[in-house]
């Protein structure tokens, strides 16, 4: 039986989750603190964690941190929580579930957490192996490119993608870096060879070269048996390094002697492996900065950056949004078996407004929601979170500089959305009218 770790201090609500679990043949262990949600962890073996990311004693981010992609955790947040959530996911979460759900959603979630890959997908994802299953993967994972803010970087994917240079993925979390990543082996000679996965961002420090390299039994303690590195599990293919910008100073040393030299030797061993492999790798940061900060080796740069490709956020791709949401409502319709044609004009004003800082991966998850919670056969904006009603312009600290042109499209948006009524744009954007009348001064709106 499954076994799941619940984390949530509402104990009321807990025992309502944990019972509608074990119903569904899932077997659930509460805990009401952090502290005992740590402990529970060292005592029993758990295939998934799902904590509240407010809890009175505990940071629900740091326990996604001490995790570190070893088991998925699935976070679950408040009203207008969702940057805080994508946070928990470049931490390492799986998914994040808004608050209230309904216990169907919570299914689904927990079912794509339950088959998701691990840190390290061993899955040679278009293997020769596997010829059959790649058309499904790729149908799957369709690359949906269509706007203009996305025609160059395909036109890049396709120049690159049969070269062997190594291409640095740069893009916010939820853009699609993993996806064309993916694309770019597809569309490469060595598509009939393996392409390898490492997170980089999930594994700990002293086990990275273990990851990379592999090991021999014995050689430090939890060596229990022989283990092949990615390096070597890639030969003849592609290693996608995701947030390969999280890698410790060390391990930047060793994956760059790696790249340079082409031969690898497993930890304890002293023979070499000849590796012939194409690196891809991706980060949402800008490593450009970590370089000039000296967090990240220049050199490392240099090789992991011979191309690279810059995603754009799906608030700068609008082109894009509509062919995106109705990819999404058909696959969802698929797997949910139902008929939903469309999307009212109300809730279509609602995404081209909304500023989505999850980017296609929430708006992946809305729709999976929102097909789930219709009833009729159009999307109507009451099955939408509620966090897209309402733009965030709490969070934003007002005055910030490097905030400001978010601040600035977020206002804009309000007021389109009200027909440029101010009193109904500050209502909507939760400030006074006379802090919206000092903002439109103040970035010299022109309205
Ligand atoms: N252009 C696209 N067309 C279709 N689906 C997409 C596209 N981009 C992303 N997706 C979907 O959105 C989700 C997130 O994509 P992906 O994991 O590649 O993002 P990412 O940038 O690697 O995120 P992270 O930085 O958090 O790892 C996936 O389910 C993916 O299939």
């Amino acid at each position: 039986m499954t076994k799941i770790l619940i984390i949530e201090d509402d104990t009321s609500f807990a025992q309502m989750l944990q019972k509608f679990l074990a119903r569904n043949s899932y077997d659930v262990v509460l805990s009401h603190t952090g502290l005992d949600g740590e402990k529970q962890l060292k005592e029993h073996d758990f295939q998934l964690v799902i904590t509240d990311l407010r809890l009175p004693d505990y940071d629900g981010i740091k326990l996604v941190s001490n995790l570190k992609g070893e088991i998925p955790v699935i976070v679950m947040t408040g009203y207008a929580e969702v940057s805080t959530a994508v946070k928990a996911m470049k931490m390492g979460a799986y998914d994040y579930i808004s608050k209230p759900f309904t216990p169907d959603q919570m299914l689904l979630v927990i079912d794509g957490a339950l088959n998701s890959k691990p840190v390290v997908s061993r899955e040679p994802v278009y293997s020769k192996e596997k010829v059959e299953g790649a058309k499904e993967a790729t149908t799957s994972q369709e690359l949906i490119l269509t706007s203009e803010a996305t025609q160059k970087l395909e036109e890049h994917i396709v120049l690159v993608a049969p070269t062997d240079m190594s291409v640095l993925i740069i893009g916010e979390s939820g853009t699609g870096k993993e996806v064309t990543a993916k694309a770019i082996h597809q569309k490469s000679t060595r598509n009939e060879k393996p392409y390898i996965a490492l997170d980089c961002g999930a594994i700990p420090k002293e086990l990275a070269a273990s990851e990379f390299f592999g090991h021999i039994k014995g050689s430090f303690t939890g060596a229990v048996a022989d283990k092949v590195g990615s390096f070597e599990a890639a030969n003849g293919g592609t290693l996608f390094l995701d947030e390969v910008g999280n890698l410790s100073y060390e391990n930047q040393i060793q994956l760059l002697r790696a790249l340079q030299e082409r031969k690898i030797k497993r930890i304890g061993s002293n023979s070499e492996i000849q590796v012939d492999v194409r690196i891809l790798s991706a980060t949402n940061e800008d490593l450009k900065a970590a370089v000039e900060k000296g967090t990240f080796r220049e050199d490392l740069y240099h090789r992991l950056n011979e191309f690279s490709l810059q995603i754009p956020a799906l608030k700068n791709r609008h082109g894009d949004l509509s062919v995106l949401a109705s990819h999404f409502l058909s696959k969802f319709n698929e797997k949910l078996n139902k008929q939903i044609v469309d999307f009212s004009a109300e809730v279509w004003d609602i995404f081209n407004a909304y500023h989505w800082p999850g980017n296609i991966r929430e708006l992946q998850n809305v729709i999976q929601r929102a097909v789930l919670l219709s009833t009729t056969d159009k999307v109507e904006a009451k099955v939408l979170p509620s966090e897209l009603m309402s733009p965030v312009l709490e969070t934003v600290e007002l005055g910030s500089l490097s905030k400001a042109d978010f601040e600035k499209e977020q206002i804009v948006n309000a007021l389109k959305r009200t027909n440029y009524n101010k009193s109904k744009a500050a209502k909507l954007l939760q400030v006074t009218r006379k802090t919206l009348y000092n903002r439109i001064n103040y970035y010299d709106l022109d309205l």
